[in-house]
């Protein structure tokens, strides 16, 4: 199988019908000429090597006590005892969260200000290619109004993400970033020139995906599975370890607002494809993954399934 690479500025009928396709074949693309400054993104990665090359009782000024999944972490991921050979620091970006991207830099030894603006305007430029690709999303789909999807992620009180996630070098296939789908939307990484990320194509079959530091990956999450009634898929990942290079993943994740009702969109429950899962907010599904015993790799749907005796 190939890893449909999607070149943002080609005809935009074209890339809608490209963009829908891949979401259901895989829930994973990667996008090309995606107009997110170079600059920006070297910026970013640069600071992010800097906070990460800082001694250990620095970086746990910013963690690892905040509240989940903010903050810094080592080796242990989420709640439950998954662990990986990773560092990583994971911001808020809504701007009134106290574990935003301004308040958590005031935590970040040295270069406070330069990470600060870094990460801000990163945040800003992969947002906008976030909704450019909901936007082309929602036409692929047939539907007349883009907003549809892009409110999701422009609402104010948008519950995304930036994580920054630093792979030390270890040359034994060791598991950095154990099997998981993304909660939320869309997910945006990009990475430097050090592979690592691999995916689900189904029968067992993992397959890995060449670095490529001018191109962003996207990855369908669960929430937009469930928007699409199961329609997109909802792509398993990790990320192995097996270079003699550090490798750097810096990913946004595009989610609702915690308010937000998750529900099929219009057209996507037919006589062939009945509702699979009940609406939801944004809220429970996150509360959800923190509430219980759920580990990395789980089935995180179980209680939002039609039928499900706790619905
Ligand atoms: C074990 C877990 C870690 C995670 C929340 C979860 O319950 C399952 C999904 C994990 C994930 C993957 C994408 C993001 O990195 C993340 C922040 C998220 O929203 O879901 C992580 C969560 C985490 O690291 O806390
Ligand atoms: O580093 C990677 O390539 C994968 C990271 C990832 O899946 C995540 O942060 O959710
Ligand atoms: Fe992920």
């Amino acid at each position: 199988m190939t890893i449909t690479e999607i070149d943002l500025s080609e005809n935009k009928g074209k890339v809608a019908m490209q963009i829908v396709r891949a979401c259901e074949q895989y829930g994973f693309f990667t996008v090309v000429n995606h107009g997110v400054p170079d600059d920006v993104i070297q910026t970013l990665e640069y600071e992010s090597f800097h906070f990460f090359s800082r001694p250990m009782s620095e970086k746990m000024a910013a963690g690892p006590d905040h509240v989940k999944p903010y903050g810094y972490g080592c080796n242990t991921i989420g709640p439950n005892g998954d662990v990986g050979r990773l560092e990583y620091l994971t911001l808020s970006t809504n701007p009134s969260s106290p574990q935003s991207i301004i308040p958590m830099s005031q935590l970040i030894p040295k270069r406070r200000l330069e990470f600060c603006n870094a990460a801000c305007e990163y945040v800003d430029g992969v947002r906008k290619l976030t909704c450019m690709l909901l936007s082309l999303t929602a036409r692929g789909l047939g539907f007349d109004k883009a907003s549809i999807l892009t409110d999701l992620i422009r609402n104010d009180n948008s519950d995304s993400i930036l994580r920054l996630n630093h792979y030390p070098p270890s040359i034994d296939n060791g598991i950095g970033f154990g099997e998981h789908s993304d909660p939320q939307i869309f997910t945006l990484l990009r990475s430097n020139d050090v592979p690592g990320l691999q995916i689900y194509v189904g029968n067992d079959e993992w397959i890995s995906v060449p670095p490529n530091p001018s191109a962003f990956c996207v990855f369908v999450g669960d929430t937009l599975h469930a928007m699409t009634n199961g329609r997109f898929v909802s792509v398993r990942h990790r990320a192995i370890t097996n270079s003699s290079e550090p490798r750097m993943s810096i990913a946004f994740f595009g989610a609702p607002s915690l308010e937000e009702w998750i529900y099929a969109l219009p057209g996507m429950v037919t006589p062939n494809r009945p509702l699979l899962y009940n609406p939801f907010t944004w809220g429970q599904y996150k509360a959800n993954l923190y509430s219980g015993t759920l580990r990395l790799a789980d089935d995180r749907f179980g209680i939002f399934r039609v039928g499900s005796s706790s619905t």
